[in-house]
């Protein structure tokens, strides 16, 4: 029997939401006091206006277009250009799931906490920097746990697994839903899914309790094991439902995500009473929306042992130049941030930064330039950098790993060629380059002690949302808050470094570098940066009305027009 819990801050549902499946391909509506649930089929064709007073919901369904999977949507409207976009719950298709106090009240650790509980209605906002007369914009819904929840403690039997590359607190992460599970919410069944998705059908699993995890965020790596590829989502969700699993915490990159997507929407289609909730991971810090992605930090501050090392080398030795790899397929973050933070490198080039050798303005000139100075220099370079010179100089191999990522070409060792080249070949100037690539040992280090309290955050978000009855979720701190966001936020668009940002400008005049830009580039740069039309009323045409910059959203790819304005 459903419980009430007295002077909840939760009114429990009398009206619960239209079920979705039921509604999936109508155009009708439903309305009571303050809300308006708007169900249909078609993503582009809806256009309702923000309601003035009041609040209006809009549950917008997926439909398959070709092999993608359109996302379901959930947007509210309230007043002042406020838009929630909320994330799916349980309640959406099974509308008279029985719901029960949550244990914490009674946890002796939490139980003396003032307002421990999420009041339902807390957002977080995604824009914090306001003009007088900006519209409230975009929210997401505030994590944290619930008054009342979805499941009772000795009915979950949650699982975890992790995908894609590695990250510094994958272990930790681990560790933290295991013993989170169990501390706080008296749950004993978890299962550990070994190798990835492909081992939900294909590999073994492993019983996890807090006694087995204790130790293991002293370790890098993931005790789970991990692939690239392997996604069925059949099959993996037949493997859900056999197992009787009806928690699953599934943490990885972007690749990984949209896969929990997938896993979400058919266990929505076979109505099942499963929570999905999915720990975003990536050592590249592309993830869109959230501050920061756990593993980051730890590993640029790894990263500052390689930079130091060449820069010993380059300095202990005439014309001693220290070249550096790291990591960033798409996105130059790790390489921007530990060139900032060691203050030794003397350029660092990136994905987004496109550069040239040859003649005036070129690396190569600078080079020659920094080396006359200093006498020595040292070059942090992304992997993804550069990937149009190496694939014009080299037959392109074009090739793709298990999960359809593109394999890049070595620029480590093609830069240190090219430069090797240059200066042997018009015998200018005698160099001494040493080339180093850290980059697997910046992200198999175990996590650093501000990421795994970091990991323990999303840990705890992202049981407290299932335990809730959310699913369909991502979680992650937006501007500093924890909040729920929904999978297509998520998964739409990575994150970039905008070389038209402050961020990038500071890099630049620490450095001395040349910026490579041209006037194309900067007018390219500018375009890239419209954000695709969302699909927000009340909102500008790129879905973020009076959009104003500030670094956090510099981390969030956002931010060429207040270049322009400078
Ligand atoms: N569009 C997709 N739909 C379903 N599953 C996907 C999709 N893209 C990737 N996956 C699955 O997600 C898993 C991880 O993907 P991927 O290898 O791209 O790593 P990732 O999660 O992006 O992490 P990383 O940051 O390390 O690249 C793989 O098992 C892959 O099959
Ligand atoms: O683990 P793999 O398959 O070698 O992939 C390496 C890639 O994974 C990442 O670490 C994360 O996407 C990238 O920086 C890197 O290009
Ligand atoms: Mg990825």
């Amino acid at each position: 029997m459903p419980s009430l819990i007295p002077g909840s801050m939760e009114s429990l549902p009398n009206n619960p939401p239209v079920p979705q499946k039921i509604k999936a391909d109508t155009n009708g509506s439903l309305k009571n006091s303050n809300r308006l649930l708007d169900l249909r089929s078609s993503l582009s064709s809806v256009k309702v206006p923000p309601v003035k007073n009041g609040s209006e919901v809009k549950l917008r369904l997926g439909k398959k277009m070709g092999s993608e999977s359109k996302p379901c949507m959930k947007i509210e409207y309230g007043d002042g250009g406020y838009v929630l976009e909320d994330v799916p719950h349980l309640t959406d298709y099974l509308p008279h799931l029985p719901v029960f106090p949550n244990p914490l009240q009674n946890n002796p650790a939490y139980s003396v906490v003032k307002q421990y509980f999420v009041n339902v209605d807390d957002t977080v906002a995604q824009k914090i920097v306001v003009h007088k007369n900006s519209s409230r914009g975009t929210h997401f819904r505030r994590s944290g746990p619930r008054q009342k929840v979805y499941f009772e403690s000795d009915e979950v039997h949650a699982c975890i697994v992790t995908c894609g590359g590695l990250c510094p607190g994958l272990n930790t992460v681990i560790r933290e839903i295991v013993c989170g599970l169990s501390d706080m919410y008296g749950v004993n069944k978890i299962l550990g899914i070994e190798g990835g998705y492909r081992g939900f059908y294909a590999r073994n699993t492993v019983t996890l309790t807090p006694k087995s995890v204790n130790d293991i965020h002293k370790r890098g790596g993931t005790i789970l094991g991990t692939s690239r590829g392997g996604h069925d989502t059949m099959k993996i969700v037949d493997s859900i439902q056999d197992r009787g699993i009806n928690q699953v915490y599934i943490i990885g990159g972007d690749g990984t995500q949209k896969g929990a997507s997938a896993i979400f929407e058919e266990i929505q289609r076979r109505g099942l009473k499963v929570a999905i909730a999915g720990i975003p991971k990536t050592i590249d810090n592309d993830i869109a929306v959230i501050d920061k992605s756990f593993g980051f930090d730890t590993a640029v501050e790894e990263a500052q042992r390689a930079i130091n090392a060449a820069h010993v080398e380059a300095e202990s030795i005439e014309n001693g130049i220290g070249v550096v790899k790291l990591m960033g397929r798409y996105s130059g973050f790790i390489a921007m941030h530990a060139t900032l933070a060691s203050r030794d490198v003397d350029c660092c080039l990136i994905p987004e930064s496109p550069f040239y050798l040859e003649g005036k303005g070129g690396l190569l000139e600078f080079i020659e330039r920094r080396l006359k100075e200093n006498g020595h220099m040292v070059i942090v370079v992304a992997e993804g950098a550069g990937q149009d010179l190496i694939a014009k100089s080299m037959e392109s191999m074009n090739h793709e790993d298990a999960s359809g990522n593109k394999l890049l070409l070595d620029i480590g060792l093609w830069l240190s060629q090219k430069i090797k080249d240059h200066f042997s070949s018009n015998k200018k100037m005698a160099i001494n380059l040493k080339y180093i690539d850290p980059t697997y040992m910046v992200r198999a280090v175990p996590s650093n002690a501000s990421d795994n309290v970091y990991c323990t955050l999303l840990a705890h978000s992202a049981i407290h949302g299932a335990m809730a009855g959310y699913t369909g979720f991502t979680i992650g701190p937006v501007n500093g808050r924890h909040a729920y966001i929904p999978f297509y936020r998520i998964t739409e668009k990575c994150k970039k470094v905008v070389i038209t940002d402050r961020m990038w400008a500071r890099l630049l005049s620490s450095t001395n570098q040349p910026s490579f830009l041209s006037h194309e580039h900067v007018e390219d740069a500018r375009n890239e940066d419209e954000t695709p039309a969302h699909l927000l009323e009340g909102n500008s045409k790129n879905g973020h009305a009076d959009e104003q910059v500030t670094d956090n959203q510099q981390m969030n790819g956002g931010g060429i027009k207040e270049l322009m304005s400078k």
